[in-house]
């Protein structure tokens, strides 16, 4: 059975459709990185999963449930944008106050392990740095042994250091077959740190495949030369050629047959290519084309 699973659903808040018919399934064990850029409805997405939000059109499953119900058996942790601290207690009571609410919560000693707050186990939660608070979040998140952890942009506030740190308790919580889906507008978190990308773009699915996948589907590469004053008429027709962009007199030709561009542009054109620079699509091109196309 599939962890999560979105039906054809859309969410409008009053005029605004945040999500619009969006239908996906994750399976166990994967981790998936929701990537888009701002309001594409990342959080909307992650708050109908926990049953916050209710979708205006169809349904949102997990583990075969309903969101409140899988909530209700402790199967979901969440990390949210925002999300305050009791600030008297300090990391370890926090955590463990909250962890003792789950029917088979992780041990005390290895939620601060795994978020890497063992050293700040007797710090006040009042006392913490943004990117430490970030961390209680994260082991706050886990503490129940959720099998589905969901993290909204969960490195937001976090300095290199910390952000390395995160990730390894991720991988660490991901492992042995639990399911993680976090949001990020981060391309070198998304490649780096899951085994599927699904970008979103005002609230639909605009790809969803391996981080190497969506840069082979956006269209591999760009061949740019410095044009000068010459015509552009007739580049958009060579070879592979998907897109011409002209600034300030350099040509970028975006095609998916870079061979066949250059064996045009040379020998079907009689224009003067000079300053050729030939560079392979990296996940940044591949995101702003799949989110500027959708
Ligand atoms: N409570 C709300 N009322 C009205 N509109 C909302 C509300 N929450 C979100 N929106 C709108 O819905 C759209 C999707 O927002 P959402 O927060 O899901 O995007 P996001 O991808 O998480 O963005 P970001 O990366 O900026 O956090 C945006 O246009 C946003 O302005």
């Amino acid at each position: 059975m599939n962890a999560i699973v979105f039906d054809h659903v859309s969410k409008h808040y009053g005029d605004v459709l945040a999500v619009d018919d969006l239908s996906l399934s994750v399976a166990p064990g994967s981790t998936v990185a929701l990537l888009g850029p701002n309001g594409a409805g990342k959080s909307t997405s992650i708050n109908l999963l926990l049953g916050l939000l209710q979708p205006t059109k169809g349904t949102v499953a997990v583990h075969g449930r309903t969101p409140a119900e899988a909530v209700r058996a402790g199967e979901m942790g969440a990390m949210l944008q925002h999300g305050a601290l009791i600030p008297e207690l300090t990391v370890k009571e926090l955590v463990d106050c909250v962890r003792r609410l789950y029917p088979r919560p992780l041990a005390l000693d290895e939620v601060l392990e795994l978020a890497d707050l063992t050293g700040l186990a007797g710090r006040r939660a009042d006392k913490l740095s943004g990117g430490q608070a970030q961390r209680v979040r994260f082991a706050l998140a886990i503490a129940g042994a959720p099998k589905i952890l969901l993290l909204d942009e969960p490195t937001a506030a976090m300095d290199v250091e910390s952000r390395l740190r995160f990730w390894a308790g991720m991988h660490d919580y991901a492992a042995g077959g639990r399911t993680v889906v976090f949001a990020t507008h981060y391309l070198e978190e998304a490649d780096e740190h899951s085994d599927r990308v699904i970008v979103i773009a005002r609230g639909r699915l605009a790809a969803d495949g391996t981080a190497a996948e969506i840069k082979a589907a956006a269209g591999g590469s760009a061949v740019s030369f410095d044009l000068g004053a010459q015509p552009t008429a007739g580049l958009d027709r060579l070879p592979g050629v998907r897109a011409v962009e002209v600034v300030a007199g350099t040509a970028t030709l975006h095609t998916s047959d870079p061979d066949a561009t250059l064996d045009a542009l040379y020998r079907g054109t009689t224009l003067d290519v000079r300053g050729l620079r030939l560079t392979g699509a990296g996940l940044e091109a591949a995101f702003l084309q799949l989110t500027r196309e959708s």
